[in-house]
């Protein structure tokens, strides 16, 4: 029996590709189907002049996406899994994760440039990078910049920075890999939950069993983990909470960011725990850390 599948997607490049590489793998495992790509502008895409977080975060990346699958013109959403809200709606769950491309945030320098100019700010606007990035840089400035990765890339190359902080996945789905200077070690950096992640999104009550061999277990425990120590801390969209696991056999390690909104300090610190209690494990490690926190700084 045939059956048409619609995917919706933001129009970037990069969420384009990204969802072609969804659409390919159904049609090569699922030759039954016929997969349409539906793009379309989300309020995130279109307001550019002010920073996520002045806008209203996160979901302003969804709300169109989810309309289409609540309407029925798409069947699935293909999602950035670090762009989505840690809170999915119950009618709109996640029903698959990709298989995770490299994780780490990276250093592109501007064409042509081979050592950081401290003279001009690094651009950069989530304030999770900005803080990891002054232990690293102790004498760096930073500037907001925003704009998909192909415009921020062009506004580097303009001029108008020392160099860009960008998610090393982004850049190697769009064949940029030798834009990157340096990697920065999870240890160095932690990435945001989910970063390299894709999430599929679908519509409850509807039958995905089709993607079960896209599905990937490491990549689903590693998110399920990331996404509950950011929920409990509740970062909200510009918080700079950050979570990043990785799976050994039947283990699982998890590094976490806390960060406290009263004074602006944060601690990092990890845990390990087994696979199956992903979830929990990222939930008590945020507890962990926000104790902890709160015991340091009460002396
Ligand atoms: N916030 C935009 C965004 N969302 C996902 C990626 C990269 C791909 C990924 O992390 O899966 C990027 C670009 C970036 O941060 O450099």
């Amino acid at each position: 029996m045939s059956r048409k599948i619609v995917i919706g997607s933001r129009e970037s490049k990069l969420a384009v590709i990204q969802t072609e590489m969804v659409k390919k793998y159904i049609e090569t495992n699922c030759p039954q189907m016929q997969v349409e790509v539906l793009t379309m502008k989300t309020t995130g895409d279109v307001i550019l002049d002010r920073t996520l977080d002045q806008v209203g975060g996160k979901g302003l990346f969804v709300k169109e996406l989810d309309k289409a699958l609540m309407d029925r013109r798409s069947d699935l959403s293909v999602h950035s899994l670090k762009d989505m809200p840690m809170k999915v709606p119950e009618e709109l769950p996640l029903v698959a994760f990709s298989r995770r491309e490299d994780p780490r945030d990276v250093l592109v320098l501007p064409q042509g440039m081979s050592e950081l100019n401290f003279d001009k700010p690094i651009g950069c606007s989530s304030k999770r990078r900005i803080l990891q990035l002054q232990e690293l840089y102790p004498q760096a400035t930073f500037a907001t910049v925003r704009g998909n990765v192909l415009t921020r890339l062009r506004k580097l190359d303009e001029g108008n920075f020392s160099a860009l902080i960008l998610a090393a996945a982004g850049l190697k789905r769009l064949g940029l890999e030798e834009r990157i200077s340096r990697f920065l070690e999870p240890e160095e950096m932690i990435p945001a939950a989910g970063q390299g992640i894709l999430g599929i999104q679908g519509r409850a009550g509807e039958d995905y069993r089709f993607l079960d061999t896209y599905n990937d277990a490491d990549a689903r425990d590693c998110a399920l983990c990331e996404r509950a120590f950011v929920r409990i801390l509740d970062g909200g969209c510009s918080s700079p909470v950050a979570a990043h696991a990785r799976i050994k056999e039947d283990q699982i390690l998890l590094l976490g960011l806390y960060y406290d909104e009263m004074d602006g300090g944060y601690l990092k610190g990890s845990l390990s725990g087994h696979r199956d209690q992903a979830e929990a494990l990222g939930e008590q490690l945020a507890l962990q850390l926000k104790a902890e926190y709160g015991r340091r700084n009460s002396k």
